[in-house]
């Protein structure tokens, strides 16, 4: 039996209405799913406000109704209770609704604009091979143990994530490594959740269509981080100039990885090849398979990670030189016959594009050309449109800019916006195939022997989005058949 009152505990309460001293079924915060004895929790939100919807919860049988404005008809034996910011009391009551799993774990959140999937998903895998039960919640997926579920969001909403965690504690879960998103944040979904440590990556242009302007997206990050308890560890990169800004007032014990200055955790690159990474770590060298320097950095955190949490380091060692790279983060397939390389990344951002192609660009040894497929999602930052053309156009040899979920907005507008961002000198490079699988195909068919190949932006996304429908859509599985399928 699960009583109102014990569900609101630690949430500040302005004014209550009725009792609360009842036993309750669930907990929602979508009307449409309310049924006898559930409690609703009304949440403004960008597209429509919970408040419009109390009439319809209430007459679905919800018991009690938590919300930031009381309606003008209370209904008798239904308890109301104002609260100053029904996200926050939702993750609260969430975190209390599932007995406070994240109590039982060691909870590790990971922030930053790149490298949150990066970091979370090798640290899963790390502590997977060192033998723990761990847990994951990611922009790919969400794993209980070995068990795997299916991800809806970089951080899900409150209940999501107490259910998960809950189902993790129960399975004996030890470690927990979790992507915080900004979104996640500034909507509260992570409130309540005892982390045992933090980890900051870096910060650059993204979600700026949400946020008001950066350094509101760069507060918001910070607050993941003064909210840290004094038992978590703060770790953070001293390369970006964020990084010490995100542990300014941070209760947590503080710690630093960097490549060019003093840290805690110093790297070098002491060779960056296509085939991997050779890493000094402190004093320690160690060859991993990923590429490219800011994998670098993800090796760093993942490493001060294992060390903060108390692994041996000769086994970290041992374990990071098996990690293999995430699905959709640049992931490569090799054609037999002609030698063409095909990367699929996830890079969706100017800061990641351009981070992907200077990486190529650094491994590449001779004249083979570099030929980029990339687009823009829609309803999403237009202002990253034309830097990512000016990004692509100017890092590669070829572009064919195409579409890249263009959900409600007209696939063509949003590639003349990218178009727009190319520099004059660059023109003859690009062009432009609305249709992406055309577009990968048109890529592939321009490519000669020992040319790379670079499809951007869904990584590891299964469809395509138009239209409010998702087609089937898979750019890693179409780029090894056009590209084996070649011969020349
Ligand atoms: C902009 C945004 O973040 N929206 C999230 C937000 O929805 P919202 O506030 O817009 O909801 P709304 O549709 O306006 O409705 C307001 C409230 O009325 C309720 N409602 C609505 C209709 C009804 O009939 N009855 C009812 O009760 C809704 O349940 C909601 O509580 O809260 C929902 C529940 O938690 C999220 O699913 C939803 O994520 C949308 C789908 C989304 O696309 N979010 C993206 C932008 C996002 O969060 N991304 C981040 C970061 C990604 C990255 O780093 O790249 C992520 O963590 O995934
Ligand atoms: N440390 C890093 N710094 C800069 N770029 C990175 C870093 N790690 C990965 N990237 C690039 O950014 C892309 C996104 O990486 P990843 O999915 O790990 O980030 P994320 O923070 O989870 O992104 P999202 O916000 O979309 O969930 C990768 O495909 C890669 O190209
Ligand atoms: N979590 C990000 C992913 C963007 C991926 C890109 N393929 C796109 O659709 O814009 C978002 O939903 O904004
Ligand atoms: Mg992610």
């Amino acid at each position: 039996m699960i009583y109102l009152k014990d569900i609101l505990y630690k949430v500040p309460i302005e004014k209550t209405i009725g009792v609360t001293a009842v036993a309750i079924n669930n907990l929602h915060f979508d009307s449409r799913k309310i049924e006898l004895n559930d409690v609703f929790v009304a949440i403004r939100g960008s597209l429509s406000d919970g408040h419009d919807y109390i009439k319809m919860a209430a007459e679905k049988g919800a018991l009690a109704i938590i919300c930031e404005s009381l309606p003008e008809l209370i209904i008798n034996g239904i308890t109301y209770v104002q609260v100053a910011d029904s996200n926050k009391a939702l993750a609260l009551m969430a975190a209390n609704y599932f007995e406070n799993p994240s109590d039982s774990l060691k909870l590790i959140g990971v922030t930053g604009t790149n490298g949150k999937t990066t970091i979370s998903s090798l640290l899963y895998d790390l502590f997977k091979a060192a033998g723990y039960e761990t847990g994951l919640l990611s922009t790919v997926k969400i794993m209980v143990g070995e068990k795997e579920f299916p991800a809806t969001h970089t951080t899900p909403d409150p209940l999501t994530i107490n259910s998960y965690l809950r189902k993790m504690v129960d399975a004996g879960v030890e470690f927990c490594f979790m992507e915080v998103s900004s979104h996640g944040i500034h909507q509260k979904r992570t409130e309540g959740l005892h982390f045992a440590g933090g980890i900051f990556t870096n910060l650059s242009h993204d979600h700026l269509d949400y946020h008001k302007d950066f350094k509101e997206y760069r507060d918001v990050k910070k607050t993941f981080f003064d909210q840290l308890p004094k038992s978590a560890f703060a770790l953070t990169n001293a390369d970006d100039k964020n990084g010490p800004v995100m542990l300014q007032n941070t209760n947590a014990r503080t710690y630093t990885y960097a490549l060019k200055t003093y840290a805690d955790y110093k790297g070098q690159i002491l060779e960056n090849q296509f085939n991997g990474l050779l890493l000094k770590i402190n004093n320690n060298e160690l060859w991993v398979k990923l590429i490219g320097a800011f994998n670098a950095y993800n090796m760093l955190a993942i490493y001060g990670t294992a060390d903060l949490l108390g692994l041996e380091t000769i086994e970290v060692l041992q374990l990071m030189s098996n990690l293999e790279s995430v699905a959709g983060r640049f992931q490569y397939v090799v054609s037999e016959e002609m030698n063409i390389t095909a990367i699929v990344d996830y890079a969706h951002t100017p800061d990641a594009l351009k981070n992907v192609l200077q990486t190529i660009n650094s491994i590449r040894t001779g004249n083979e050309e570099l030929i980029t497929v990339v687009g823009c999602g829609g309803d999403r930052d237009a202002a990253k449109r034309p830097k990512m053309g000016n990004i692509a156009a100017s890092l590669s040899t070829k572009v064919i800019f195409t579409s890249d979920n263009p959900r409600s907005e007209d696939p063509e507008a949003i590639i003349h916006q990218i178009e727009a961002g190319v520099p004059p000198e660059h023109f003859k490079r690009t062009l432009s195939i609305t249709d992406r699988k055309q577009a990968i195909k048109t890529a592939c068919s321009m490519a000669n022997r020992n040319d790379i190949i670079l499809v951007a932006g869904k990584g590891h996304e299964t469809y395509q989005e138009i239209n409010g429908e998702r087609f089937e859509f898979n750019d890693l599985e179409i780029v090894s058949e056009f590209i084996t399928a070649l011969k020349k």
